[in-house]
Parts: structure tokens; sequence; C-alpha cells
């Protein structure tokens, strides 16, 4: 393809999709969007000092060059890669319903302690040995593509080599992170969730599924979690079909995987010892992680790092070495009954069972979980949280998430219908003082849904927020 940038690509100082942004020498993508019409505005941009402006072929552009064609959103990632390049050379996309943020930390600090210069860029921002930049992917999942590929490059401005970042559906719907090239790419699950944005469970399965068909690299690698008997499991067979036909390298790895095949889980104290074959080869591997869900995700990111070059004989033994996630199975603190507090993300019906599910072989008396669901968000979920909470914990507390511009008795009520003999507590402050003041000795209390958030979206305002704070606060309360 020629280069439509040629006659201007000397003069162009940068990429914006909002005119709002727009300084002299930009080009700007006109997009058609869920709220607003980007094509409305072209003129303003112009004025601005757009000197290109990518759009349908529908679109009225005058005074710039109108670079057109019927998926503006692609074309535009491609041309601003090609600006905002280099990048890493070693780069690795996960998706998924659940997992994403946690495989891709991990395979950030397993690079990090093969002696790599490794970043990860996702729902807690950017994060590197430096520490943590939580704006770094402007509070979304997957940043819009400019944030994306201008910190990209940022990255590797700094020396970074190896990035792991989340694809999220509604980045690859909307072509978020098109035009860096991907070394390596993971799926790790689909359940439900997102379907007000995509509607049916199969779309939202071919949103995430372009990651493997179209934008990971001719020549990259899939690494695809495999327990047939997990719930959504045939999508991942369905991915492994898809990359398999593509004749891209194929990883599977877990319960039914082949390049880390998962023989055996055992909980321990403070985390859990798990066997994996790999190359005919039996390792032992103490994970210092809690839960099922970790374990998958801890083998996600090695299979990622194994797909990018890393040892399996140095890879697995690092795992022995890793974090926790901010906000996943995060213990905030042990009330003065002794029973420890978790905080974890869980936001779907899926995670929700796997949250439970990580704590329950650690739980001597009674799990207490409490949660509730965000606003303008699928509905859907809400009723499949109240049934999954009042079947695996003891005591389930609903209480509210982000209402965002709902009404949060409303949000609470829809669990509610589906939670018999759960115990409604407006206010996620007064429900997290409840919960922990209801826990006794060999309980376990888990605060679900908000993780790492450090606030609560209630309408269009954002109120400083931290569950673990709480948590912390309710217990320090008690004490005294
Ligand atoms: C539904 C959705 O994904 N919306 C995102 C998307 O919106 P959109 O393209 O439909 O944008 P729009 O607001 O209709 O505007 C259309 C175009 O006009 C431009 N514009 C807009 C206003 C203006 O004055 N001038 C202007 O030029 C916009 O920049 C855009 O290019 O692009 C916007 C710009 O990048 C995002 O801010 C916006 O995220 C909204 C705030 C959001 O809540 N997104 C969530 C649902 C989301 O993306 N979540 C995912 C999934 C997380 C997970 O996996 O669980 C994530 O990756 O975070
Ligand atoms: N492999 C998994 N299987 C099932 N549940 C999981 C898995 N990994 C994580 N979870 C659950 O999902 C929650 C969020 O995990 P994580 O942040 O890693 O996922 P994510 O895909 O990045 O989520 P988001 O879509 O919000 O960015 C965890 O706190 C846990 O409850
Ligand atoms: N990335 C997810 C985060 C959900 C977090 C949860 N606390 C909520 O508000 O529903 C979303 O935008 O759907
Ligand atoms: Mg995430």
């Amino acid at each position: 393809m020629s280069d439509p940038l040629a006659s201007i690509r000397a003069r162009i100082t940068g990429f914006a999709i909002d005119h709002r942004k727009v300084a002299p020498g930009a080009v700007f993508g006109a997009f058609r969007g869920a709220r607003f019409d980007g094509e409305s505005v072209i003129a303003d941009a112009v004025k601005a000092g757009a000197i290109a402006v990518v759009a349908r072929p529908e679109a009225q552009v005058d005074g710039a060059l109108h670079i057109s064609d019927a998926e503006p959103r692609r074309l535009f990632a491609e041309l601003a890669a090609s600006f905002y390049a280099p990048f890493p050379a070693v780069t690795a996309a996960v998706t998924g319903t659940n997992g994403k943020t946690s495989s891709a930390e991990l395979s950030r600090q397993l690079w990090h302690l093969a002696g790599e210069r490794a970043a990860s860029l996702g729902t807690l921002g950017v994060i590197t040995s430096a520490g943590q930049d939580k704006a770094g992917s402007g509070g979304l999942t997957t940043p819009d593509i400019v944030t994306f590929l201008s910190n990209v490059h940022g990255l590797a401005m700094e020396g970074i080599s190896h990035l792991a970042f989340e694809a999220s559906s509604h980045g690859l719907a909307q072509y978020r992170t098109e035009g860096l090239p991907v070394t390596a790419a993971a799926f790790t699950n689909l359940t439900r969730d997102h379907l007000d944005y995509h509607e049916t469970m199969e779309a939202y399965f071919e949103a995430k599924l372009r990651l493997f068909t179209e934008v990971l690299d001719a020549n990259g690698t899939a690494v695809v979690w495999l327990d047939r008997g997990a719930a959504g499991a045939e999508y991942n067979e369905r991915v492994i079909a898809a990359a398999t036909a593509r004749g891209l390298t194929v990883l599977t790895v877990g319960p039914d995987g082949e390049a880390l095949k998962l023989v055996k889980r055992v909980p321990t104290l403070l985390g859990q010892t798990l066997t994996v074959e790999a190359g005919g080869a039996s390792h032992t591997v103490k994970l210092p992680l809690i839960g099922g869900y970790q374990a998958a995700n801890a083998l996600v990111a090695a299979g990622l790092v194994i797909a990018t070059g890393g040892d399996v004989a140095k890879t697995l033994p690092d795992l022995n070495r890793v974090s926790g996630v901010r906000g996943r199975l995060e213990r905030a603190v042990i009330t003065p009954s002794g029973a420890p507090v978790y905080v974890d993300y869980a936001h779907t019906p899926d995670a929700l069972e796997a949250a439970v599910a990580a704590l329950r072989p650690h739980t001597a008396n009674r799990l207490i979980l409490l949660f509730g669901c965000g606003g303008d968000r699928d509905k859907g979920k809400r009723p499949e949280m109240g049934a999954i909470a009042v079947r695996d914990a003891d005591v389930t507390i609903v209480t509210d998430d982000n209402p965002r511009t709902e009404d949060a008795a409303s949000i609470r009520a829809a669990i509610m219908a589906a939670a018999p003999g759960a115990t409604e507590v407006p206010g996620r402050a007064d429900a997290i003082r409840a919960a922990v003041a209801a826990a006794k000795a060999g309980d376990v209390v888990l605060l679900a849904g908000k993780g790492h958030e450090q606030g609560q979206i209630v309408g269009t305002d954002v109120l400083p927020f931290d569950d673990a704070d709480v948590a912390r606060e309710a217990a320090t309360e008690l004490q005294a």
C-alpha cells in the first residue's frame, strides 16, 4: 500500500481522536461513536490545525487531506503506529473475560526476574520495576489508540524491551491497539460480561477472537488456557482451532494443556503447590498466591514468557518468587477477632465464583461475602451474581459497587431478587463495617467487585473510595 500520508508526513506533529486535543500539524481521526459523532467536528479540527483527517469516504472534509476508509479507526491506528514507532521489541497481549490484568502483570514480573526490562499496561495503568503510573492507560483497561501508542513508544524510549498489555473486547472492537506488532497473545476464558455493549456472547467472542485472527503477528504465538471442564471451555477450543488454522504456533496451558500441563494443585497456608509437566519433565512450583484462578493466570503468564523466548527451566521456578497483584485476593487486614479480610476485583459471575472458591480452602468457619454490581453495565450479571453468592458463600451482604448514573437501590434489588437469605446494606462503607464487625475467629471476609479501585462512581462524580482502606479503618474502630 502506498503511504496515504506521503505528501504531508514531514509536517505531522501528532495524532488526535478528540477534536479538542488537535494541535497544528495533527492528523485527526473522525469516528462515529456510541455517544458522539466525530464527523460533526471535522471543521473544528481543521480550524485547530489538523492537516489530515482520517474518516469514512462519506465524510465532509475541507481544508485538509481526506484519508478515507470504510473502517477509519483501523486505518488511523495503522497510520498512527507508523508515526509513533519504535515500540518495545517484544509485545504480548492478553484477552479474556477475567485474568487479563493478573496475567499481564505476572508476565511483567517473570520477565523482570529473567533480567529483562519489562512493563505491563492495562487496568492498573502502566507498571514497570520503577513503579506504577495509574494514569498510564487513561483510566481504561485498553486506552484509546493515541494514548496507547504514545505511551508504548515512551516505554521503548525508556529502554523497555518487553511489554505485556490487556486487550479488552471494547479495545479490540474499536481498534484501540491496532498497528502495534504483537509477538504473542493469550486467551484466558470467556464467560458472561459486557453484553450491554456486545449484545450476544457470540459477538463478544468474535471481538476477542480477532486478536488471534487479525491482530497477532502472522509468525506470532497464541497461548491458550485449556481446562475442558471449565465454564465456556468451548471458546478456548475455538481460539485454538482458529489460531491453528491461521498457521500460528499454539501453546496450550492448564489441566488439558500440552506445553504446560497442570497435573496437580494443592493449596498451602499462604499459597499453593503446582505440579506442571513441560517437555516430558515434571516441575514443582511453589506459587506464593492462593486460588485456582491465580494458578491459571500464573501459567498463562509463564506461557507468554516462554512463547517470547523464555526458558522453561528458568520461568517455572521464577513463579515461586512472584508477588500478588493489587486488588486480586489482596489481604487488606485481619479483624480484631482474627478473621482475614480479602479484597478482590470479581465483578462478573464467573469471577465471583472463582474468588469464593479460592478462599474456601482457607476458611475454617464462615465465608462472608460482600458485593454489588456496577451501574450502566450488563444488567444480566446482577441475578446471576446474586444466585452464585448465596449458593457459594455462608453469609452474603449485598451493597453498592459503582452505581454510575443508575439508582443504587434498583441495582441492589435486582441482585436481592435472586439472592434469598442475603442481607442488603445500602452504602458500601457501612456494609464493609458490618461485614468486618460480623466476622468471628475462623471466618473469612471477601469484599468483591472493586479491587484496586480508588474511587466510587456515583452519578458522574468519582468519590474517593478504597475497599482495603475502609476495611482497615473498620478493623481499627472495632479495636478501639
Ligand atoms: C463504549 C466505549 O467503549 N466508549 C469508549 C469509546 O467511545 P466512542 O468511540 O464510542 O466515543 P464517543 O464518546 O461516542 O465519541 C466518538 C468520537 O468522537 C470524539 N469526540 C468526542 C467528543 C468531542 O467533543 N469531540 C470528539 O472529537 C471521541 O474522541 C471519539 O473518537 O472511546 C472513547 C475514547 O477513547 C472512550 O472514552 C469511551 O470509553 C467510555 C468512557 C467507557 O466507559 N468505556 C468502557 C465501557 C470500556 O471501554 N471498557 C473496556 C473494557 C474493560 C473490561 O474488560 O472489563 C476498557 O478497555 O476499559
Ligand atoms: N483465570 C481466571 N478465571 C476466573 N476468574 C478469574 C481469573 N482471573 C481473575 N479472575 C477473577 O477476575 C477478577 C479480575 O481479575 P483481573 O483483573 O486479572 O481480570 P481482567 O480480565 O483484567 O478484568 P477487567 O476486564 O476488569 O480488566 C479477579 O479479581 C478474580 O475474581
Ligand atoms: N472494566 C470493567 C470494570 C468493572 C468494575 C466494577 N467495579 C464495576 O463498576 O462494574 C467495566 O468497565 O465494566
Ligand atoms: Mg483488567
